[in-house]
């Protein structure tokens, strides 16, 4: 499947802070990509980089083969995005909004398609200023969406949305993926990601540290093994030194929490113990959900820094 964006080893540093470390990442044609990291690990940076708003210091954009760079805008005809804050006008209706976004061919449907599929028909031709939090941001969103472009960009695209809202968001998001929109979408609300990536990138001070399926993610990555051996913390440091995801319990230093990253993981730790005849006294797995996996990851990062 062809890629439709590319971003290669992305350096960015605002003065002496270096935002983004060697960031790549690639989002296919009709994929739905989550870009996902504690507050400012860097997903807004990244998609200001795509959409050319900031200066990058090292590296290589492209859309659809074309470079993108904040001199190289052509590209960007065919991307959509909401970052941070929808714009507004207050004295504009919904509608008004949407015919200054819907530039191509088709475009009476085209706003007429998205203003049903979000559901926005009762208040379109209302004026913005009496809009809900909710509502300017579904308009924000059908603005990124009503020129039907082949890239979207969503940071945190369900903030204010009631729970029905972010049921027809994502029945759209999906629908335009199958139709081969591409998508990269930053949230906070990992078990809405769950229901609608197809891709994960978890990012973490400025570092992809874990680029997966969701499918792989939700059959291996919740999973994790508490170890119990007849020497914990020589083990531990064994299995820390191969460069296996082995967590740290505060309340217990020597205990061995091992993440599920590959399903090679338990075997080559249960080797690498045997190996150095380290006796295996126990073995717990236990299943963790998305937001928890997350979690460990940026934990286990902190800790191998
Ligand atoms: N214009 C700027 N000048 C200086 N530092 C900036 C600027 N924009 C962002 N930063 C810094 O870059 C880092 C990454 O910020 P960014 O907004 O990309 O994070 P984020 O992952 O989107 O966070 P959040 O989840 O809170 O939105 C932060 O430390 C932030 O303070």
């Amino acid at each position: 499947m062809s890629n439709l964006l590319s971003v290669q080893q992305l350096d960015i540093a605002f003065g002496k802070h270096q935002v983004l470390h060697q960031v790549s990442f690639d989002v296919a044609a009709g994929h739905i990509v989550a870009l996902v990291g504690p507050n400012g690990a860097g997903k807004s940076t990244i998609m200001k980089a795509v959409l050319g708003l900031i200066s990058i210091d090292h590296g290589h954009l492209t859309i659809d083969s074309h470079p993108v760079s904040m001199t190289s805008h052509e590209a960007l005809k065919q991307v959509g995005a909401l970052i941070e804050y929808p714009g507004i006008y207050p004295f504009l209706t919904g509608r008004q909004h949407l015919e200054l976004f819907a530039d191509k061919e088709n475009r009476e449907a085209n706003i007429e398609q998205v203003i049903k599929a979000l559901h926005m028909t009762d208040y379109i031709d209302h004026k913005a200023k009496l809009y809900s939090l909710g509502m300017k941001q579904k308009l924000g969103i059908a603005q990124a969406l009503v020129d039907r472009p082949k890239l979207v960009i969503l940071d945190e695209p369900m903030n204010g949305l009631d729970p029905e809202a972010v049921k027809q968001l994502r029945d759209y998001i999906r629908q335009l993926a199958s139709e081969g929109t591409s998508f990269l979408i930053s949230s906070h609300i990992l078990s809405e990601l769950e229901k609608l990536a197809d891709d994960v990138l978890f990012l973490d001070q400025g570092h992809i540290i874990r680029q997966t399926s969701m499918a792989e993610l939700v059959t291996s990555g919740g999973t994790s093994y508490h170890i119990t051996t007849a020497d914990d913390a020589d083990a531990k440091s064994r299995l820390i030194a191969l460069g296996l995801p082995v967590l740290t319990d505060d309340t217990d230093p020597e205990k061995i929490i091992l993440l599920q990253k590959t399903p090679q993981t338990l075997n080559q730790a249960l080797h690498t113990l045997l190996t150095a005849n380290i006796e295996i006294v126990d073995i717990v797995k236990v299943q963790h959900d998305l937001e928890e996996s997350f979690l460990d990851m940026v934990n286990h990062q902190q800790e191998v820094k």
